[in-house]
């Protein structure tokens, strides 16, 4: 069933909520013509959908929470069969949240080539988030669930970095730099995958 996608490239987009990653996928599509899928705007499509299943996981989403491992796993796996005959490569933006998200993933779809760290600091994210969340219209970015994500990413997920670290696939990005010069560094590491 993963059959289709097994030749194109899978890469990991990690880091705090708040740290760049949206924005460097972004550049990445407009570069080198990846697929992005990132796990956050999938389940706010869900939601906007205005489906029961939408309402559950808004309540979870508006907590900072994370929603049930299968529910958004299938979302991602979808998307990515929906694209496979045009995809050569795979953005997985906000993917996986704990090690357990990243087990999955390769026993449903496959192995990723690289993970891309996008580290800033937790003041960095916070200021990004407050000043995101005037315009974003997004339920959490607001001071209180900020918190709690910013807690639950040190928590979950900086240890999916150190398990693929054991793989060597990781390059870390200093993602305090303007937009522009995180993307040179975001380019030298996809480069070196050719
Ligand atoms: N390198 C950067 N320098 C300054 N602001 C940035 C940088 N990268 C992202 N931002 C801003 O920070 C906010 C969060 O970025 P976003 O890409 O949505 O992060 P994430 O997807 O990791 O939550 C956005 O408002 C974005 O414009
Ligand atoms: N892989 C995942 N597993 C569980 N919940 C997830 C998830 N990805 C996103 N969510 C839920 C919980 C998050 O707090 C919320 C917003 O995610 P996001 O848009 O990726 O945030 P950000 O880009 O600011 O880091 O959606
Ligand atoms: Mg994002």
């Amino acid at each position: 069933m993963a059959e289709k996608i097994k030749d194109a490239k899978i890469i990991f987009v990690v880091g705090g909520p708040g740290s760049g990653k949206g924005t460097q996928c972004e550049k990445v599509v407009a570069k080198y013509g990846y697929t992005h899928l990132s796990s956050g705007d999938l389940l706010r499509a869900e939601v906007a959908s205005g489906s029961e299943r939408g309402k559950q996981l808004q309540a979870i989403m508006q907590k900072g929470e994370l929603v049930p491992l299968d529910t958004v796993l299938d979302m991602i796996k979808d998307a990515m069969i929906a694209k496979a005959d045009v995809s050569k490569g795979y953005l997985i933006d906000g993917y996986p949240r704990e090690v357990k998200q990243g087990e999955e993933f390769e026993k449903k779809i496959g192995a990723p080539s690289l993970l891309l760290y996008i580290d800033a600091k937790s003041e960095t994210m916070v200021s990004r988030l407050m000043k995101r969340g005037e315009t974003s219209g997004r339920a959490d970015d607001n001071e209180e669930t900020i918190k709690k994500r910013l807690d639950l990413y040190y928590k979950a997920t900086e240890p999916v970095i150190a398990f693929y670290e054991g793989r060597g696939i990781v390059r870390k990005i200093n993602s305090e730099l303007a937009v522009d010069d995180v993307f040179a560094e975001v380019s030298k590491a996809i480069d070196a995958l050719k």
